[in-house]
Parts: structure tokens; sequence; C-alpha cells
């Protein structure tokens, strides 16, 4: 071999070498992060081999683990699950796989979860304090020091001595100096910061910087009194936010079964938000997404075409849908008949054949009209956009990921399968009989709630079972490009069970599903008895009772509800939300009840009130438990923010309730109203006036 030659062997080695090197930097920092693509395992053949395998082998199991659910739900006695997979006809109705999702059997990790935009844009602060002062200090620290990325730590001080916010942000700033070899004392840091404070903020008495680098902040009280006089002048004005359409998924209860404490949940918590929501102006869509579609109508419409063969001139009493579905359902699988009939109807069905179509709307009108009742009662505004709304839409769906995305679709045993980015666990798109599953319904409500309602914000209040399914489908959106994730939010708003007083899952004693108007009769039951024990009914006339015993049964059931952190379990207990102590809708009754009770004993006009209020631009708040009300009162903005992002609503009960002992505090301190000589009763100047 010449010198020349052997040179350039040796370079070709060399930059093979060096590409081998290359090569396997970029492996080992791919297996690092988890993000092994195709085209690096091609080079090395074993591991590719492997991880095929390992996702066959994944694969594999979820569809055992469907089987077994779906062969379990068959076992079960009484099992009323209508997956009807051999039905040559399209079906939405929960597949198994959904039932194994629901019971986190399937498992694999959940794919990563959608990043959650920084979405509530504030144009004014308006009167919530906290709000402006995060502002004003986000801005002083990019000032300072520009680019330093450290989170705002901003919060109450639990102690007046050093203010009534503190500012600890000197402390992660310096540390982070450090690390870039800048050395600054913590104190030094909050004297930068403080020094791009606006020299004057209205709101602001005096700012103190500790040695140790903490900066306190202490309220002006003045402004206190003027912002507190205009809120009982001018009402509550709510920071103004940018105008958001958004859209709340929730109750959602599927027809011609029982709705039952999982749907109230989501029914009381979905309807929280979006009272929430239209308090500051947002477009809202209360979307009602029932379970009004699938192949478990045939056998129901040939059931109701056997039982009331007079339906299309009356609506049938099905008092007991459960058990009517029940009926059904045993006929279906004992009756081979009766089966084939079934299937008949289904067909008919999706071919929009007259009587059909109305035998289908019976059905759903029985049920929508004892939903009806629960919503009545719970006083809830939601419109129908059920399954069924998705019928053509569902085709369409097919047809545009066949065109736009084919090769995201799979087949697997007949069937159309899609494994979005990061799911172990795939959608089923097309069933091998052709018909559409759970996840086809909720692909297609997806693409249109985004492109076609062109929502900023939707929101899916559903039981954290289904999170699973849920975060697959939008990871299939995100695919799809269906929204940008910069500017719009698609969130599972998730919830806990809802538990006995056993722990267990919410049962009647002979273990059924309990009834949603059974239970919410037993509250007005309970709370009838408890007015009647506290000799409320000598008091009130029967109308003022009746109001009392609603807004204290299905407040209590709303506010139980509302004040458990939404994400986990809570237990359901009568007993325990109709004490008139603690955090119960009967304590803020009750403070609300007093307040009252000053207008009706002391028969102060509002008028009265208004004159006093225009007169005295800065109330006095001279009583410490006045004053403490006062700042209570001023920090309703400051929740109402946080909970717009949090979706967290105990953080509202939590306010509410501290309000309500404030108040009941105050109560008992101050007196309101002044005796004049001569029965002359007047507003007091002082609300402190029983210490004068
Ligand atoms: N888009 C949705 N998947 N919404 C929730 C639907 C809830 C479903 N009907 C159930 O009862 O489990």
């Amino acid at each position: 071999m010449s010198a020349n030659k052997e040179l350039q062997q040796g370079y070709s080695d060399y930059s093979a070498a060096s590409d081998q090197a290359a090569l396997l930097n970029r492996l080992i920092t791919a297996m690092q992060k988890g993000e092994l693509t195709d085209e690096l395992l091609e080079h090395i053949p074993e591991l590719g081999d492997a991880k095929k395998l390992n996702d066959k082998l994944k694969y594999r199991k979820s569809i055992l683990e469907k089987s077994i659910a779906e062969q379990a739900a068959k076992n079960k006695k009484n099992g009323v699950k209508a997956t009807s997979t051999s039905s040559p006809s399209s079906s939405t109705s929960a597949p198994a796989e959904k039932k194994a999702k629901k019971d986190g059997k399937t498992g694999g990790a959940p794919p990563k979860q959608a990043k959650k935009v920084d979405y509530v844009t504030v144009e004014d602060y308006g009167s919530s304090i906290f709000g402006r002062l995060q502002s004003l200090f986000k801005k002083a620290i990019e000032d300072a020091f520009p680019g330093l990325d450290v989170p705002l730590l901003l919060a109450e001080t639990p102690n007046p001595q050093f203010g009534d916010y503190q500012c600890n942000s000197a402390m992660p700033i310096a540390a982070k100096l450090k690390a870039n070899k800048i050395n600054k004392r913590p104190g030094d840091v909050a004297k930068e910061i403080q020094a791009k404070l606006p020299t004057k903020i209205d709101f602001v008495e005096k700012i103190d910087v500790m040695p140790a680098g903490f900066i306190n902040i202490f309220l002006n009280t003045d402004y206190l009194r003027r912002q507190i006089s205009l809120l009982a002048s001018e009402g509550v004005k709510l920071p103004k936010l940018t105008r958001k359409r958004v859209l709340v998924d929730f109750s959602s209860p599927n027809i011609a079964k029982e709705m039952h404490v999982g749907h109230l949940r989501s029914t009381i918590i979905g309807d929280s938000i979006c009272r929430l929501f239209e308090a500051v102006g947002f477009d809202v869509l209360r979307v009602n997404h029932i379970g009004d579609w699938g192949t478990q109508f045939g056998m129901l419409i040939a059931h109701l075409y056997d039982r009331f063969p007079d339906f299309l001139k009356k609506l049938p009493d099905i008092s007991d849908l459960q058990a009517f579905y029940k009926e059904s359902k045993k006929r279906f699988d004992e009756d081979e008949q009766f089966k084939k009939r079934a299937y008949e109807y289904v067909v008919k069905l999706q071919s929009h054949d007259g009587d059909i179509v109305k035998a289908w709307n019976t059905i759903c009108d029985v049920s929508k009209k004892y939903n009806q009742i629960v919503y009545n009662y719970l006083d809830i505004k939601i419109k129908d956009v059920g399954e069924s709304f998705y019928q053509d839409k569902m085709i369409e769906l097919v047809k545009w990921v066949k065109t736009n995305k084919p090769d995201m679709l799979r087949e697997e045993d007949g069937r159309q399968i899609m494994f979005p980015t990061g799911c172990d666990i795939p959608l089923t798109v097309v069933k091998s009989d052709g018909g559409f599953t759970y996840d086809t319904s909720d692909l297609a409500a997806l693409k249109y709630r985004m492109l076609e309602e062109k929502c900023d914000w939707n929101i899916y209040v559903v039981d954290s079972g289904q999170s699973l399914h849920l975060e697959t489908v939008y990871a299939a959106g995100r695919d799809f490009g269906w929204y940008d994730e910069s500017i719009q939010r698609v969130e599972h708003v998730a919830f806990g069970l809802v538990l006995g007083d056993d722990k267990k899952k919410f049962k009647t004693r002979s273990g059924e599903t309990v009834r949603l108007l059974d239970l919410l009769s037993e509250g007005v039951k309970r709370a009838t008895e408890k007015l009647i024990e506290k000799g409320r009914e000598t008091a009130m006339s029967e109308e003022q009772l009746v109001a009392a015993r609603d807004a204290v049964a299905f407040g209590c059931v709303k506010y139980a509800d509302l004040s458990h952190t939404r994400t986990q379990d809570y237990v359901f207990s009568f007993d325990r939300m109709l004490e008139d102590r603690g955090n119960t809708a009967v304590y803020l009754l009750y403070a609300y009840t007093r307040i009252q009770s000053i207008f009706e004993k002391d028969e102060v006009k509002n008028v009265d009130l208004v004159k006093y209020i225009a007169s005295t631009p800065t109330l006095p708040l001279d009583h410490p438990g006045e004053f403490k009300l006062a700042k209570q009162l001023l920090k309703l903005s400051d929740c109402v923010l946080l909970v717009l992002d949090s979706l967290m609503l105990h953080q509202m009960c939590d306010y509410v309730y501290q309000l309500a002992t404030l108040f009941h505090d105050f109560y008992n301190e101050c007196y309101v109203i002044e005796n004049k000589e001569g029965g002359i009763k007047t507003i007091c100047p002082y609300a402190s006036s029983r210490f004068v």
C-alpha cells in the first residue's frame, strides 16, 4: 500500500470512527432524554428491533387488558355497558377500551400533559391590590436584574409587624447571581428592587427593606377606607380581562342510564366555573356532551316498541329508566330474535328512518326530562351538544385523517387505530365492523370545538378516571395541528370520587347507584328538619320557609363539593354539610341571615344606607374587627384572579368562609345601628360605637 493510500485509509478510518463517536453521543443523549427516533435506531439494528418488540408487547398487553375488561363487563351480573362490537353499525358507546382506561388497567405512562398557557390576560387590575403589587414587583425585578428569570415570591404576611405583604425574591436572585459569579448580599438585591419601584404607589404606605433581604409592604389605610366606601357605593368591580371564548364541557350524563354522583360533581364544578367566567365577561359556551348515540339504542328502541306501543302519541311514563335499560339488555342477551331486531333498528337509526328517529328522540326526551329536574333544583343552565351531534362529523373526521395524516392511522385486527405522539395506548378511530367509538366522537368534538367554534379555551370537567383517554385525545389534536398551544388551552379539569361514610364508592345500602333525585330529596328532607328544629317555621311564611329549605339543601350539596379540593375524593355526608359550624354553606347562610336581620330588626332602609355612603367617601373603619372585615372584602378580586388561573374552586370557598368568620367577629364586637333617643335609629357612623 502506497503511503498516499495508507494516508487515505487512515483518514477514512478516522472519519468513520469520529462519525461513530458522534453517533454514539447522539444515541446516549437521546436515550437519556427518552427520545430515540427511528432514524437513530436504524444505526443499531439490535436496539431498533428490541424497541419494536417492546412497542408490540406493550400494545399486545393493552389489547389483552382490554379483552379482560370486556369479559369482566360481560360476566358482571346486570352489566349494562353496551359495547356491541359485533354490530354492523357505528357506535359511540363507551367501548371496553374506555372502561379499561377508566379502571386504570391499561398501563403505560400517560402522555405528556398539554402545556398550560399563562392564559388570563389582565387589562386592568382594578381593585386587585395583590395583582397590582405582583405586576409592580415583576417589573421592578426585571428592570433591576434583566433576564434573570426567577419566579416572583410575593405573599401575604401572617404577622402585621412585617407589613401586609412580603416579597422574598431577593434571596433566590442573590443565589442565582452567585451561580453567575456575581456576589451580592440579599439585602442589597432587595434595595435594588426597591429602587426600581415607583416612588409613590397610591395604595402603599411604606416599604421596608430588611438587611436579610425581606421586603415588607405596608398598605395605606386611608386608601383602603376609600376603596371600601367605593365598593359600597358602586358595587363590586372585578379586574378587566381580555375577553376569551371558553367552552366548558360539563355534566354530560348518558341517556337511558342514571345520572350518578360523578355527574353531579361535574355539574356543580362545571357550572361554578362557568359562573366565574361569566362574571369576568368571558364568552362562555356551556356544553352538555351527553352520551346520546350508539348501538345500545337499537335494543332500547326495540324494547320501547314492545312496552309502549303508543309512544308516538304520548311520552311514555318510564319512571325507572335504569330498569328499562336493564330489561332491554337482558332481552338483547337472551333473545336472538330481539337481538336481530335491535340491529335492524340501529341500521335504520343511522339512515335516519323517521319513526326510528322518533323512538330514539322519545328515549332521549324521557332521560332529559329527568335530568332537567336535577338541573332545575340546582339552577343549572346548559345546552345539549351530545355525541349524536357528531354523527356526520365522525365520518368527515375519518376522511380528513385519511387524506391529511394517513401515516397516523395504523390497521390492527381490522381496526383503524392511532398512537398520538408520546402515547402508549392507541385511540380506536374505526372499529373492525366499521363503527365508531368514544375516542372517535371525542376526536370529532375536539376538532369542531377548536376549528369551528374557535374556542380559546376548551375545558372538560370529567372525573380523573378518564384522564388517560382525554390526554390521548388532546395529544392527537396537537399532532393534527388543530390548536396552537401558545395561545389556546385545552384542559381536563379532573375531579376525584364521591365516597360514602364508609370511605368506599358512594352507593345505596343495597349497593346500587344512588339516584340523584333521591339524594336531593333527602337533602330537602334533612334541611326541613333542621329548620323546624331551629323553630324557623314559626318565624317564616310558607314561601320563605320553602326558599330557605332549598337554599340550605341545594346550597349545602353544592358547597360541600366545591369546598373540597376537587382533585381528591370526598366523603358525602349530610350530617357534616348541615352543620352550622365550620366551612359549610349553613355557616355562610347564617352570616347572610345576620346581615339581613340588621335591616329587618332595625328597619334600616336601603336609601338611608345609600345616603350615608354617599356622604362618607372615606369610611372610618376604626375598630380592628371592622378593619379586618374590610380588608377581606377588598380581596375579592385577588381571589377571582387566583381561581381563574387554578380552576380550584375551594380557594373561593376558603375566601368566603374567611369572610363569613370575620363578619361574625365583627357582628359580635361592633354595633352597626345606633339607637338614638326617642327611638330614632341611625346608621352608626362608627361601627365600633359599642366601644365609644
Ligand atoms: N367530551 C367528553 N368525553 N365529556 C365527558 C363525557 C362523559 C361521559 N358521558 C360519561 O358519563 O362518562
